[in-house]
């Protein structure tokens, strides 16, 4: 058979052909394009130097080995600031992606009246008896893996804090919700990135578990409008879905509200509270101390009838304002918690005219991408960078985002200028509530798969970019109910 050759045969043949040889011929189509592309691109003067190499290399190790990925482009760069192409960033519907301004400041504003003292006040008994509950079904001793069960645990609290009671209560529920939402989390893969026009796996399972999420707390917004025809104003229940309604929001915005700020706060509470928790375990200097302060608390602000029974009902009784203004402590934990194990890549998408960062020119409609390691590991900011050292921070202000000496932005544990986090107050409340019970409940320490006590502590992994999880199964929290204590 002779040779088609020409255009014209080429086409036909393409046309006549199966599906399988017109996919693959599609899909080699479109990484050439990407190779000679990539090939062809050229540094403006005053542009960021491009990272060495073909961009299609650049993005499995931005999504799998990121921070690893990231301090090899300083170094072959010899950059603080380079660019690479990733065809494109992944977005997950946030609170307030493509919304208006003025539904924005809405949402703001309902973020703000979530947490003001008086629904926190109400939330926090809600929160110790739901962490009470699921503590109790660990029983008296035994191992678990914290990125597991302590997120677990706070996912419950998260829930609770920011959606209904009907969900919270159901004991079913927040652990579909919660498997929805890690599906949603780590939907994002290098394919779907690379060829996000394939209906993939990966892809199918993202959207689908959107839906699910959505159907789930469109169900429970209906059947709280309709419990609502059937009660009186004095029992209608105080959480945050009955203030969104009580608001006037419609049942799309409480949707979207409970939908969005679950990504928002979920995960990273979940990140800190495992930390803090298997770092408290690794240093019984700092457990003690901690246990310390809450037990002055306790003494100081409950009478002794209360500071005898179960913790969960003691804890009750220390007022929101204690927890928020006299526990240096508890702050300096979580501020450190933060800065070592908190995996977060700020991504931003220049919506405006250029403008330059550092003499480097960035492009209108580019991406800006900030990995937190920059400041929070930087030997010249901290001293002993790696080192788990709460006492940097003793005798600062928890919120500052000024890092150890001082420097500007040098800590951004909770973000910094226009964005910082939302949820701060909250965030803060329910991993105070959350370790307390842990210090005065359970003995705690690291151990092996065998439950065997281990020496070499955990480390933070800044390449998982979720849970900055070490190899699965590396490390266990070995724990034991104190004897005597009621949960
Ligand atoms: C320990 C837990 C938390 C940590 C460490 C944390 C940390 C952060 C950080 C670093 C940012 C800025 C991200 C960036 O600039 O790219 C942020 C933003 C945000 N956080 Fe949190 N967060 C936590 C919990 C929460 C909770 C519980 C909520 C919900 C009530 C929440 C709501 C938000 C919102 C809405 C934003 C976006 C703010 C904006 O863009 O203006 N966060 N958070």
């Amino acid at each position: 058979m002779p040779y088609s050759i020409g255009l014209q045969s080429a086409a036909n043949a393409f046309v006549s052909a199966g599906f399988a040889i017109q996919f693959t011929v599609a899909v080699i189509t479109f990484f050439a394009i990407i190779l000679i592309t990539s090939s062809f691109q050229k540094d403006a003067p005053d542009a960021p130097d491009y990272l060495p190499g073909m961009s299609l290399f650049h993005i499995v190790p931005f999504y799998q080995r990121r921070f690893d990925f990231l301090n090899w482009g300083i170094h072959a760069t010899g950059q603080s600031i380079f660019q690479f192409k990733l065809l494109r960033i992944p977005s997950v519907r946030g609170v307030t992606t493509d919304l208006q301004n003025k539904r924005i400041a809405t949402i703001h504003k309902r973020v703000v009246a979530a947490q003001r003292e008086g629904h926190l006040t109400a939330l926090m008994p809600q929160l110790l008896e739901d962490s009470r509950k699921v503590m109790e079904r660990w029983g008296n001793s035994g191992k678990f893996d914290p990125f597991e069960k302590i997120y677990e645990l706070t996912f419950q609290t998260t829930i609770r804090s920011l959606s209904c009671s009907e969900i919270a209560d159901d004991l079913e529920l927040v652990p579909r919700i919660k498997q929805l939402y890690d599906q949603l989390d780590t939907g994002t893969t290098p394919s779907t990135i690379l060829l996000p026009w394939l209906p993939s796996w990966a892809m199918a399972k993202k959207l689908w578990s959107t839906k699910e999420i959505y159907d789930i707390i469109v169900d429970a917004v209906k059947k709280r409008q309709d419990l609502l025809t059937t009660i009186s104003e004095g029992e209608r229940p105080q959480d945050t879905m009955q203030l969104l309604l009580d608001a006037g929001d419609d049942r799309m915005a409480v949707v979207g509200f409970i939908m969005g700020l679950l990504i928002a706060g979920a995960r990273a509470t979940g990140t800190s509270g495992s930390w803090l928790v298997t770092f408290l375990a690794s240093h019984p200097e700092w457990a003690s101390k901690a246990r310390i302060e809450v037990e002055e608390l306790i003494a100081s602000h409950t009478d002794s009838r209360v500071s005898g029974g179960a913790i969960s009902q003691t804890l009750k009784c220390i007022p929101l304002e204690v927890w928020e203004r006299s526990t240096p402590v508890l702050d300096a934990l979580i501020k450190e918690t933060l800065r070592v194990a908190q995996p977060h890549t700020a991504m931003r998408r220049n919506v405006g005219p250029e403008f330059y960062i550092d003499g480097k020119r960035i492009p209108s409609g580019a991406y800006v991408v900030y990995p937190f390691s920059d400041v929070h590991l930087d030997e010249d900011i901290y001293e002993d960078a790696w080192k788990f050292d709460p006492g940097r921070w003793l005798n600062g202000d928890e919120t500052e985002t000024k890092g150890e000496k001082g420097v500007p932005f040098g800590y951004v544990g909770w973000g910094g200028g226009k964005h910082m986090c939302l949820g701060t107050r909250l965030a803060k409340v329910e991993l105070k509530l959350i370790v307390s019970m842990f210090l005065l409940g359970f003995d705690l320490s690291i151990v092996d798969k065998h439950g065997k006590s281990k020496d070499e502590l955990p480390k933070p992994n800044w390449n998982d970019i979720l849970l900055c999880r070490p190899p699965k199964g590396s490390f266990y929290l070995g724990f034991e109910r104190k004897e005597g204590i009621l949960l």
